[in-house]
């Protein structure tokens, strides 16, 4: 019996052998290999004594690490902080820097036009893109600062699924921190001094991050022409504004201001925003309602993630919605409202903000204070009443097309830019435009010089940047051109045609607008 019950355990080992599942035949080889060779001792030993050994090795690493890191301060800033541009254009402008054996080239502009390290050879000049040096990707450089070794080393780690972003690791041979705000309040400085004529601009993500796009070059206030009195009565109540943050904590009245620039295309309304930044010495934040993924409550988590000091622009305010803006109209209307521009966004994407989202994130309990919000729209008249209401526009301030005034002083501007001396002191002379409602009339000479008859002819000999013969100039061009007809735009088209030759611009200026005109004609008739 028992001899029956062995055999069958004795076929089923049998037929395992015939057929060693892979698993089996490992574990089978590794025991064999200690057994077969009979020093299953000695590859056990060797086994232990190494794991050991690595163990120890890992400790005592640990241990250094410890040890050394007690020296050591460490600062890891990652791309698209302020922190980590202030600290790469000041890199750029360490003098041992250029020692550094590992570098790699980068032309992005760190949001100051790039004023880094120039490639050996390359002729300084002013343009944005300049190549600079920085450390490469996964090494290390090192230098001396107030007195401290410090490494550098730059890596990159993922940043969502698809792209990746640089991490700056400096890492200061000190006990005291004062040295890590030392170092990037002078990385600050240096960033500023250099940025100090620029104005930065920033952007959304769709990770709904305000990013810096780029720098610009700041924009005289005087290079606007518009109807006397306008460029101050925004830049006056703008500054009064950035002084009063007491007076409006006193009352309880939100810190915030909203200016609505409305009226024809190409008449500076863009301009004088970016101006205004320079002047103000603030920073621009786009806030684009039509971007991709932008719903009520990222673009609430948007405007209170401003910063506290900066310009905050919605364009076209009213091209994000398809159609008028207004808290009754629940469908699109078919109809376009009259304008120059392209509708907004067609029906299939729609943006996801409601008016209401857009009317909470303006003045609701999360939106920034401080901050100056400055929206454009051609179509003012299409506008809810309720975004147009003080609290959230303040100060609505209309752009005309260009006044015989303005069209003189373009003119004027455009061949003598350098010319200040009709800077905003001495235009505003008091009394106010018919025509506007808000502007004085243009003076009858700028320049008092009383030249002999035959002297006052404009001819192509005589120099070009003479200023009285600019301001005669000028008075001729004010002459030709009818009175709001063209955009401030059209006409700087019309001068760019004829750059650096005055008199050519004066010669044609009326077969131009007869031209102009007859194409306007063309338009209405076909649009009739
Ligand atoms: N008042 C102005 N003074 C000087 N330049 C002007 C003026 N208006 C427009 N321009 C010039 O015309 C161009 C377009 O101006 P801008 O973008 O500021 O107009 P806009 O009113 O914002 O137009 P849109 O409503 O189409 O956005 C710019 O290059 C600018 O230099």
């Amino acid at each position: 019996m028992s001899s029956q019950t062995e055999n069958p355990a004795c076929t089923t080992t049998a037929s395992q052998d015939a057929n060693p599942s892979p698993h089996n035949f490992a574990v089978s080889t590794i025991v064999s290999l200690f057994s077969s060779s009979g020093q299953s001792g000695d590859w056990l030993k060797l086994f232990i004594v190494g794991g050991i050994l690595e163990l120890l090795r890992r400790c005592l690493m640990y241990i250094w690490k410890t040890l050394v890191n007690q020296f050591w301060i460490t600062l890891a800033l990652e791309e698209y902080n302020d922190s980590y541009s202030w600290m790469m254009v000041w890199l750029s402008q360490q003098p041992n820097w250029t020692q550094a054996k590992e570098l790699s080239i980068n032309s992005r502009s760190f949001g100051v036009g790039c004023r880094g390290l120039l490639v050996e050879g390359e002729a300084e000049d002013n343009s944005q893109q300049r190549i600079k040096f920085m450390p490469c990707i996964d090494c290390s450089a090192s230098l001396w600062y107030r007195g401290h070794y410090i490494r550098i080393s730059r890596s990159q780690v993922p940043d969502g699924p698809f792209y990746t972003k640089d991490v700056l690791t400096i890492k200061i041979l000190a006990r005291d921190h004062k040295i890590i705000n030392q170092l990037l309040l002078d990385a600050k400085n240096v960033w500023k001094g250099v940025k100090e004529e620029l104005v930065s601009i920033y952007s959304s993500n769709t990770k709904n991050e305000w990013r810096l796009i780029t720098s610009r070059p700041k924009r005289p206030l005087s290079s606007i022409v518009l109807d006397v009195g306008i460029k101050e009565k925004i830049l006056n109540d703008a500054k009064e504004f950035l002084n009063s943050k007491r007076w409006y904590t006193e009352r309880g009245i939100p810190f915030r201001r909203g200016y609505l620039l409305y009226g024809a295309p190409g008449s500076g309304k863009t301009s004088i925003i970016h101006s205004l930044a320079g002047e103000l010495g603030l920073d621009i934040y786009i806030i684009s309602l039509s971007r991709t993924g932008l719903d009520d409550n990222a673009l609430q988590e948007l405007i209170a993630d401003l910063p506290e000091k900066c310009i905050a622009l919605m364009e076209d305010i009213d091209a994000a919605f398809h159609h008028s803006i207004n808290r009754t109209s629940e469908k699109p209307e078919k109809k376009l409202i009259t304008g120059d521009k392209e509708p907004g966004p067609t029906s299939n994407d729609t943006p996801k903000i409601s008016l209401s989202g857009l009317l909470n994130a303006l003045d609701g309990v999360g939106a920034q204070e401080g901050r100056l919000l400055f929206a454009t729209t051609n179509r003012y008249e299409t506008l809810d009443a309720a975004l147009r209401r003080p609290g959230r526009m303040d100060l609505h301030v209309e752009f005309k097309l260009a006044s015989k005034h303005q069209a003189g002083e373009l003119f004027r501007r455009f061949y003598a830019p350098d010319d200040t001396a009709a800077d905003l002191e001495d235009s505003d002379d008091g009394e106010s435009d018919k025509d506007s409602g808000y502007c004085t009339p243009p003076k009858e000479k700028l320049v008092d010089v009383e030249l002999p008859e035959e002297e006052k002819l404009l001819t192509p000999d005589r120099k070009e940047s003479d200023l009285v013969q600019l301001v005669l100039g000028s008075e001729k061009f004010k002459e030709l051109i009818p009175d709001r007809e063209f955009s401030m735009a059209a006409l700087q088209g019309y001068l760019m045609m004829h750059k650096g030759r005055p008199y050519d611009a004066i010669e044609c200026a009326e077969a131009w607008v007869k031209e102009e005109g007859a194409k306007k004609g063309k338009v209405v008739e076909d649009t009739v």
